[in-house]
């Protein structure tokens, strides 16, 4: 690996790019819009249940592991589709693959939800008599 001289302006473009990355899944990532309005009303329900700082790094970790699994899921997607525009069933392996690495984030984002909540909510639930 040839060595270069660290250069700020470089570093500084590397972050206009990544914003770049953003805007493009914001942009054309529907599911990405539906993580984020899951990301939102899930930092609700954490201020309103008043999580403690253990549970908010669990949450804040599961939501960032599904929205990394989002950008890496469609970039690999973008690049299924540069590489081969036609149908192929190894780009179908590609694809299925990284969707369910999708998948599995949203799962395992479920789960930490579930144990965070779930027992909050029933005991709330208890309390106003609901259940
Ligand atoms: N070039 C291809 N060859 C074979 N199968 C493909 C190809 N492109 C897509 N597929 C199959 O169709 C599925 C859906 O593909 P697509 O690119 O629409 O992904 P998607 O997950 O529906 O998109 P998005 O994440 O944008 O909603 C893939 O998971 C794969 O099984």
């Amino acid at each position: 690996m040839t060595k270069t001289k660290f250069s700020l302006k470089k570093r500084l473009h590397s972050f206009r790019y990544a914003f770049n990355g953003l805007r493009i899944i914001w942009r054309e990532e529907h599911n990405f819009k539906v993580h984020l309005l899951a990301m939102v009303l899930t930092t609700a329900l954490s201020l309103l249940l008043q999580i403690n700082a253990y549970e908010w790094l669990a949450v804040i970790l599961a939501i960032g592991f599904v929205l990394v699994g989002e950008l890496l899921n469609t970039a690999m997607e973008n690049l299924a589709d540069f590489v081969c525009a036609e149908t192929d069933p190894r780009i179908k392996r590609i694809k299925d693959l990284a969707a369910a690495a999708v998948l599995l984030s949203s799962i395992t984002a479920l789960i930490v939800g579930a144990i965070i909540f779930v027992p909050k909510l029933y005991t709330l639930f208890l309390r106003i008599d609901l259940l």
